[in-house]
């Protein structure tokens, strides 16, 4: 099925030119936004919000939540611990443990934790490890067993938690991370949508599926991330820009890793690359199958990647508005990612057979420069909104 996107422009809203290779970009700003509604028409005339539409309806709701905790002070308000005794080795233990499975599953993104505070860096490995159990159970081992049913009993278990009713020590983790920072259920639920998707789903038909796509399995990390973070308290754009700008992060990282895996998920079956796109370009799943590097597929990787930096710069905006403590790690994080796409270059485009990594000597170089940019404090810039 072939979607075609229009636009439904309400009346004073600006009208773009058609939708271009960047529809992704989020536009405009703060207090006078004007709003472009997106709509997407599906071949039997029926009108449907586009994904970028949804999602931000659920930026707009995560930052009406968290405004007020996080605009107040610059350190996101701590609970204090209200523990029963002999439980607080147990809970320490259980920490430990999830920046070990981080340590060992994630090393960049380890590295950027450490770079945190104490309290900060706990709330993350535990996200860390919830996202990781959440995607095993679709592309792990067990993958394979893995029906709609256990991925409804993940989410009972994950209302649970919130209602502080953890199932197992790691769970009991991010039930006290919860507790103590402002984070919101949903984009939990809508990571767990995202593998519902990735069970039924192996091609997408366009960006605007994609991206729903990416939303979903990512951009819901930004979401969690940024209670945890903070925003600056001299920071004044509006709270919903800074999560555009989490958001926009999350999508650019899964876009990254998503060009990264071109030929390990064509071994196994999926294509995670706009379909009319590839069309478009002359290609079909055929060439990515027999993972060739051509003139074609140059072409179509040049426009991906272009793609996918575009919503870095868009991140990059945000960055700056997080409270001073949380820069450098999450500076430190997009610099790095975003060098994968600069190896899929040096690699002539061979993500087929050759896997794109960043040097721990170019990681090392990054992390003074992620420093010195996590040192410019807020301005008073709008940043881009929908
Ligand atoms: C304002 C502003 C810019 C704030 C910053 C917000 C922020 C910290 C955003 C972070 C975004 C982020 C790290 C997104 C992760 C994207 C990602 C890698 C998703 C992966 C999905 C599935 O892909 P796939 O199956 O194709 O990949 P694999 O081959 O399996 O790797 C995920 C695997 C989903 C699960 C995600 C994670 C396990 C990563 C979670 C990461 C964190 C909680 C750490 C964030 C911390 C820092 C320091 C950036
Ligand atoms: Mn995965």
């Amino acid at each position: 099925m072939s979607a075609a996107m229009i636009w439904v422009v309400s009346p004073n809203s600006e009208v773009c030119n058609g939708l271009g290779f960047l529809d992704g970009r989020l536009k405009n700003v703060g207090r006078n936004r004007r709003v472009v509604r997106r709509v997407v028409a599906n071949p039997s005339g029926n009108l449907a919000i586009s994904s970028e539409q949804l999602v931000y309806d659920v930026v707009l709701k995560q930052a009406a939540l968290v405004k007020e905790q996080m605009r107040s002070r610059e350190d996101v308000e701590v609970k204090p611990d209200v523990v029963l005794p002999g439980t607080l080795g147990l809970l320490n233990e259980a920490y430990d443990r999830c920046g070990e499975v981080c340590a060992e599953y994630a090393k960049t993104f380890y590295l950027g934790t450490l770079l945190m505070t104490p309290e900060r860096r706990k709330a993350i490995w535990a996200i860390y490890v919830w996202c990781r159990r959440t995607d095993e159970l679709v592309d792990g081992p067990n993958a394979s067993h893995i029906t709609p049913k256990a991925l409804d009993r993940w989410e009972s278990r994950l209302e649970d938690l919130f209602n502080g009713r953890p199932f197992d020590m790691l769970d009991g983790a991010l039930s006290d991370t919860v507790s103590k920072f402002p984070v919101d259920i949903q984009p939990f639920k809508d990571m767990i949508d995202g593998m519902r998707m990735d069970l039924k789903k192996s091609r997408y038909e366009n960006f605007d599926e994609l991206y729903l796509y990416c939303y979903y399995v990512a951009g819901t990390v930004g979401l969690m991330s940024v209670p945890i973070m903070g925003i600056a308290p001299e920071s004044n754009v509006p709270t919903e820009s800074v999560y555009n700008a989490a958001l926009a992060l999350g999508i650019a990282n899964q876009l990254t890793n998503i060009l990264r895996d071109v030929g390990e998920d064509a071994r196994r079956g999926r294509v995670y690359l706009p379909q009319d796109e590839l069309a478009q370009a002359g290609l079909s799943d055929e060439d990515i199958f027999a993972m060739k590097v051509t003139d074609k597929w140059r072409f179509f990787m040049k426009k991906q990647i272009k793609r996918a930096r575009t919503f870095f710069d868009q991140a990059e905006e945000g960055v700056t508005q997080l409270s001073s403590a949380s820069r450098w790690p999450v500076w430190a994080s997009l610099l790095l990612y975003r060098q994968i796409l600069d190896e899929i270059e040096a690699n002539d485009y061979n993500n087929f057979t050759k896997r794109a990594y960043v040097s721990k000597q170019k990681k090392i170089v990054a992390l003074p420069i992620a420093y010195a940019k996590s040192l410019v404090p807020p301005s008073s810039r709008k940043l881009a909104s929908n």
